[in-house]
């Protein structure tokens, strides 16, 4: 399982340099990844895991891709030629059974369309594996509860990629937020929107086919719904008080039937603050992205909000309830790589320190995100056709 080494041992196999290294490092986990899928973001996220975790300044954790299966070996192939510099230590398959079953496979990445999470995750924690599955983590709240209490009985971490929750742009709105100079907030906007062309993709596009979860809400839903989690769910006055009162507005294209355009709010009356999410699939994104209105100030967040590299914080001038701004900060970020490795990097730690959920976006987060989506589904009339969903 999972390799934790420190200067006196030799456990890490293969050859590459950064391993050769890791001898001068000192209690350093290896995590061994096997990679579900050969997609767009397949590619990006193992992009992130290989860029050496000495040059993001991280000394603790090191990941290292043993496997990576597709539908298709020769895919898989091309996929490690491509991105993983055709390392020959990398095992391809041609199935995804096969890296289930990789004995040298601590954790699972699962990048497949949404619909193919619940029963991916489903195999890989039935063969003992630890889990990181894309989002939306799955395409309804039983198919998830069915995967936390499988994961549960077999002893594996489970988490969905939200990998928004962990970078540092984020962190340091929801430290600002938290530190109570701008007050509380009171209502957070923010959208997630793409021109995919819808008219001239294929209907088979993962983003207009209905069999794989297509549309605006599950595919884009996700980023301004974890903004809304985090500033006012997560928000420190709110104490993880559910949200109530959840409304939905759904346009569908007459194309194949899925969301197009949708609007969805969400009330925190423990701190007498509204969300107000949007997400569209055939037009670019707001700018700002994200804005959260407080009592003594606002926050802009630039897109793309689910990594978003700047924010403005407009502080209004005191005592002044007209929204005067009497000073403004902007905060910019920048990192190596795509910003996929944070999310990598607590999974590795919560499966060194034991960990079945992360703090940051455990299993109470994905249900409560899955519960606004079968309500606005729901609300909108956007049904799966049937036989999607394999959990009722
Ligand atoms: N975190 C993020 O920023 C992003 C997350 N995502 C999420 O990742 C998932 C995949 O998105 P993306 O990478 O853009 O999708 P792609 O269509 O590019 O890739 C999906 C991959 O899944 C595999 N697959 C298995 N079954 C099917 C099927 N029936 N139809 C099509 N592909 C199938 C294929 O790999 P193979 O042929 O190798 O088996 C395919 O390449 C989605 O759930 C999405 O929400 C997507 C983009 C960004
Ligand atoms: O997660 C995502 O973020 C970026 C989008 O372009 C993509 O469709 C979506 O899956």
């Amino acid at each position: 399982m999972l390799a934790i080494c420190d200067s006196s041992t030799d456990s890490i196999g293969g050859k590459d340099m950064l391993e050769q290294n890791l001898n001068s490092m000192s209690n350093v986990t290896v995590l061994r990844w096997g990679i579900i899928s050969t997609g767009k973001i397949a590619t990006v996220f193992v992009k992130d895991l290989l860029i050496d975790p000495r040059t993001r300044d991280v000394h603790d954790v090191v990941h290292k891709v043993v496997a990576v299966g597709s539908r298709k070996v020769e895919t898989a192939q091309e996929f490690i030629s491509a991105n993983a510099g055709g390392d020959v230590t990398i095992k391809a398959y041609g199935t995804y059974e096969e890296v289930y079953a990789d004995k040298d496979v601590d954790a699972i990445y699962i990048g497949t369309p949404h619909t193919y999470h619940y029963i991916n995750a489903l195999d890989a924690i039935c063969a003992k594996k630890h889990v990181l599955c894309e989002k939306p983590v799955t395409s309804n709240v039983p198919e998830l509860r069915a995967l936390l209490a499988a994961a549960k009985e077999n002893g594996v971490f489970f988490m969905e990629a939200m990998w928004t929750r962990f970078q540092p742009l984020p962190q340091a709105v929801i430290k600002i937020l938290d530190s109570g100079e701008l007050g509380a907030p009171v209502v957070v906007h923010a959208d997630l929107s793409g021109d995919f062309d819808i008219q001239n993709i294929p209907k088979t596009h993962r983003i207009l086919d209905p069999a794989l979860g297509g549309g605006a809400l599950l595919d884009l839903g996700p980023y301004p719904l974890v903004w809304a989690i985090m500033t006012l769910y997560e928000n420190s006055l709110n104490e993880l008080t559910a949200p109530s009162n959840i409304t939905g507005s759904i346009l569908k294209t007459p194309l194949t039937g899925v969301d197009a355009n949708t609007s969805f709010t969400l009330n925190f009356p423990k701190i007498g603050a509204q969300a107000v999410l949007s997400c569209s699939i055939n037009t670019v994104a707001t700018n700002p992205g994200v804005t959260i209105r407080c009592e003594k100030g606002t926050i802009r967040v630039a897109p793309p909000i689910y990594c978003s590299k700047s924010f403005k914080v407009e502080y209004f001038a005191e005592g002044n309830h007209g929204g005067k701004v009497a000073r403004e900060e902007e905060k910019r970020f920048d990192y190596i790589g795509h910003g996929m490795h944070f999310e990598a990097d607590e999974v590795a730690r919560c499966i060194r320190n034991g960990k079945s959920e992360s703090a940051l976006w455990g299993h109470g987060k994905s249900l409560l995100e899955m519960t606004v989506f079968d309500e606005v589904r729901k609300q909108g009339g956007y049904e799966l056709p049937k036989g999607v969903e394999k959990v009722l």
